[in-house]
C-alpha cells in the first residue's frame, strides 16, 4: 500500500536561484537585516520534511543571488533549464525559489517563453528562514503543493505567496517588509490551504502553450531600459539610455503614462532614430494606459504598455523585439500578453 502511494506522487524539481527565501540573519529578531542567497537548495528542502508527503522533490541550485542582481543572461539560463526539465518525462512540475525584488519579472518572462502545460511555480519569501515568523517555509510548501497538482496545469506560470495563488503575469511586489507583499490588480487566481489548492479564476492573456514566443528560439535579449517620470523631469535619462544602445525605452510615466512637455520632443526624436517608445505608468496599485489618451500615440508611432507596470513592460518588450521591430506588431503583443 505504502509503495503504491509513493509511486503516485508527482515528481517536482525545485530550481533554486537565491533571494531572501535562502537568506540568513544574525538573530531571530532580524526580519529585515540579513543576507540574501546564503542557504543551499538541499537545506531548504530538508527543512520541510512534510514536502515528501506532497511529491517526490529534488533540488537543483541554478544560481545563488539576490534577485535585484539578476541579469538577462541569468533569465535565459533559468528559462532554458526550465524548458529542459519541462520536456522530461520524469518531471511533473517545477518550482523556482527566487528573491522577491524581481520575482514578478522572472515569473512573467517564463510565462511568455515556456512551451509547456506543466505547472511552473515561482516562490520567494519576505523574511529569511532564520527570522521569527519566517514565511519561506510555508510559501515553498504551497509552491510544491500547487506544482504537484493536476489543476495547476495549463494555467501559466504561477506565484504562491501569503497563501494565495497568483498569475505570474499579473502579480507584483506592492510593498516591502510585510509578508502580504504580492498583489495583482485583477485579484489572485486561488488559495492554497494545508497543501490543497482552491481555484476561483483563470488568466485571460496568452501564455506558455498559447504563446508565440519560445525560449528555445531566443539566443539573447535586446537592451530595453526604463526611465522614471516625475515633476520637473528632464530628458537627460531618456537620451542617455538611447545613446548607450537601448532598442526600446519604457517610459515609467506619471498617471495614465503621461509625458512631460519637457520630454516629448526628445521621445519624438528618439522614435525617428528607431528607438521604440513604450508608455507605461508607475502608479502604485496598477496602471492602465490607453492608446492616444494623454499623448497622440498614432501620430508619434509610440506603443502603450496597457496594464503592464514598467518592469513587466521591459520583459515583454525584450521578448517581443526578438521577433519584430514593427511598432504595430509590438502594440498587438502588448494587448495580447
Ligand atoms: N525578499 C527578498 O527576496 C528580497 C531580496 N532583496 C531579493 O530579491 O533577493
Amino acid at each position: 500500500k505504502e509503495v503504491e502511494t509513493q509511486t503516485k506522487l508527482a515528481n517536482v524539481v525545485v530550481l533554486a536561484t537565491g533571494g531572501t527565501i535562502a537568506g540568513a540573519g544574525a538573530s531571530a529578531a532580524n526580519s529585515a537585516t540579513y543576507q540574501a542567497a546564503k542557504v543551499g537548495v538541499e537545506q531548504l528542502i530538508a527543512g520541510i520534511p512534510e514536502l515528501s508527503k506532497l511529491a517526490n522533490v529534488r533540488g537543483e541550485q541554478v544560481m545563488q543571488i539576490a534577485s535585484e542582481s539578476i541579469t538577462n543572461e541569468n533569465l535565459l539560463q533559468l528559462g532554458r533549464r526550465v524548458a529542459e526539465l519541462a520536456d522530461s518525462k520524469d518531471v511533473d512540475g517545477i518550482v523556482i525559489t527566487h528573491g522577491t525584488d524581481t520575482l514578478e519579472e522572472t515569473a512573467y518572462f517564463l510565462n511568455l517563453v515556456e512551451k509547456t502545460d506543466k505547472p511552473i511555480i515561482v516562490v520567494g519569501s519576505m523574511r529569511p528562514g532564520t527570522a521569527m515568523s519566517a514565511d519561506g517555509m510555508l510559501n515553498l510548501y504551497n509552491a510544491v503543493a500547487v506544482a504537484s497538482s493536476k489543476e495547476a496545469q495549463g494555467k501559466g506560470v504561477l506565484v504562491t505567496m501569503n497563501d494565495e495563488i497568483q498569475s505570474g503575469r499579473d502579480v507584483s511586489k506592492m510593498i516591502n517588509i510585510k509578508t502580504e507583499a504580492f498583489k495583482s490588480a485583477w485579484g489572485p487566481l486561488g488559495m492554497v490551504v494545508e497543501g490543497k489548492s482552491y481555484w476561483f479564476r483563470l488568466p485571460a492573456k496568452r501564455h506558455t502553450m498559447d504563446s508565440e514566443f519560445d525560449i528555445k528560439n531566443i539566443k539573447s535579449l535586446p537592451d530595453v531600459e526604463i526611465a522614471y517620470s516625475y515633476g520637473n523631469v528632464s530628458d537627460t535619462a531618456y537620451k542617455a539610455l538611447a545613446q548607450s544602445g537601448a532598442k526600446a525605452i519604457i517610459h515609467a510615466g506619471t498617471g495614465n503614462g503621461s509625458v512631460s512637455s519637457r520630454v516629448v520632443p526628445a521621445l519624438q526624436a528618439l522614435r525617428k532614430d528607431g528607438v521604440q517608445i513604450i508608455r507605461s505608468s508607475h502608479v502604485n496599485a496598477g496602471g492602465f494606459v490607453l492608446r492616444n489618451a494623454e499623448q497622440p500615440d498614432d501620430k508619434y508611432d509610440w506603443v502603450v504598455a496597457h496594464d503592464l507596470n514598467p518592469q513587466k513592460a521591459r520583459i515583454l518588450a525584450m521578448v517581443a523585439l526578438t521577433k519584430t521591430n514593427d511598432s504595430k506588431e509590438l502594440q498587438r503583443m502588448f494587448w495580447e500578453y
